[in-house]
């Protein structure tokens, strides 16, 4: 029913932008409005006496045929104009049939129904514009009030249809400003909900990759930033793994740049697979490099995760035959995992533990690729690196981790 009406309002209102559909919308209710209060006088004057009210009934003709014209002039694209056609009919058309029937009718009290909805009218109204048509909004209200009484007018309204009239002229001027600002207090939620939405998508958009759909270096960044204040409030492990195709390039060369990409795409939904616990964060870092956030996940987890990650892309069997025949695509991985923080550790933060699973990538490409390589958050200057081999063997060249973990026990997955 409400989007029934509402289609009456709508011509010209789409393919504007949000304001101006506003804008409008709201010229064309009040319009509309307008038009519709006008009736039950109309009824009135031909009803009780249409040969004394002629003159008002003939002039309210025309000003409904006015206000239902503001609609074709927004339907036209003339919103400055149809705004000021409105308003000018209102007020003019208040002025006339109080001159006419009194103020007794009440009918000038709809001057305050056009004053609550004037400054939703424009796109940009001055300051001073705005004010001097409130003035004359008031002036006009206060010249039908006192100067064209049931006494001095030609065709006054008799009791006891005066005072009804009034009353009406009350609730009109009362429902018809609380429907449309109503209506308009809808239209602004509705736009709320519509930028919101959008919002939400140029979020999404800032955050995603858009080859892959995996989140981007700045959604890691954001990830490592919370993880990090996680970890210092609820000294729960947290985990970096980092992963990068090997080869790549000349695999680029031989298949192309689409062939490449549609090898990153597989390796992304491989991945995508393996990571699958909700508070896990997988990331495309750039170019052939991925990242990996673990929250809540130890060494011994974030190994396991990684050993994965290198079965699994293995087992795609993307050939990269730029290698030799028979030769497929593998990663090779980093891993860094932090299990609480000290004061030293804290001063470094996610960056560093990305940082270091970094390095421990550099050095699984050094030790030959296609394999998984961990090494401690340790401070800065520690060369504590650990290794576990493909067939899924720890071992460690310094045995030097730093921060110490609170306990030995490996924690489950
Ligand atoms: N198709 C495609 N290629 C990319 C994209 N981003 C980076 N690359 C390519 O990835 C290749 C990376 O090459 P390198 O950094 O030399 O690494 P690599 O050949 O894999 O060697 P290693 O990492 O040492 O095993 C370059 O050829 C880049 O052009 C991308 O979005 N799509």
């Amino acid at each position: 029913m409400i989007n029934t009406i509402k289609k009456i309002w709508a011509p010209g209102v789409s393919g504007h932008p949000l304001r101006v559909r506003r804008q409008i919308a709201l010229c064309n209710q009040v319009g509309l409005f307008g038009a519709a209060a006008t009736i039950p006088y109309q009824l009135f004057y031909y009803c009780y006496d249409f040969a004394a009210y002629r003159h008002v009934f003939n002039a309210n003709i025309f000003f409904m045929v006015i206000y239902l014209s503001v609609l074709l002039l927004n339907y036209h694209r003339w919103h400055n104009t149809a705004s000021h056609v409105l308003l000018l009919n209102g007020c003019t058309q208040l002025f006339v049939v109080t001159l006419f029937v009194g103020n007794g009718a009440g009918v000038n009290l709809f001057y305050f129904t056009l004053a609550a909805v004037l400054i939703f009218l424009y796109q940009r109204l001055s300051i001073r514009v705005y004010a001097a048509v409130m003035t004359l909004f008031g002036t006009l209200y206060l010249v039908t009030h006192f100067l064209f009484t049931s006494a001095d007018v030609p065709t006054p309204i008799p009791l006891p249809w005066r005072d009804v009239m009034y009353v009406g002229s009350v609730v009109g001027s009362l429902v018809l400003s609380g429907v449309v600002l109503y209506l308009f207090r809808q239209q602004i939620d509705h736009a709320e909900g519509e930028l919101m939405l959008s919002n939400r998508y140029l979020e999404t958009l800032s955050n995603t990759d858009p080859l892959t759909g995996l989140a981007n270096r700045r959604a890691l960044d954001a990830a490592l930033e919370r993880e990090w204040l996680r970890l210092a409030r609820r000294q729960q492990a947290l985990s970096v793994i980092m992963f990068d195709i090997d080869h790549f390039k000349p695999f680029n060369d031989r298949y192309g740049h689409d062939g490449g990409d549609r090898c990153l795409q597989q390796i992304a939904r491989a991945a995508k697979g393996v990571v699958s616990r909700a508070p896990d964060l997988l990331v495309r870092y750039g170019g052939e490099e991925f990242a990996v956030v673990l929250p809540d996940t130890d060494e011994a987890g974030a190994l396991q995760l990684a050993q994965r990650l290198c079965t699994t892309v293995e087992t795609l069997n993307i050939p990269n035959e730029s290698l030799g025949v028979g030769a497929c695509i593998t990663i090779s991985v980093g891993v860094s995992s932090i299990t609480y923080i000290t004061p030293d550790a804290h001063h470094y933060g996610g960056a560093h533990l990305l940082k270091r699973a970094d390095e421990a990538l550099y050095q699984a490409k050094e030790n030959g690729r296609n394999q998984v390589v961990y090494r401690a958050y340790g401070c800065p200057q520690s060369k504590g690196i650990e290794r576990l081999n493909k067939a899924g063997t720890s071992f460690s060249n310094t045995g030097h981790a730093v921060p110490e973990p609170r306990n030995n026990s490996t924690p489950e997955l």
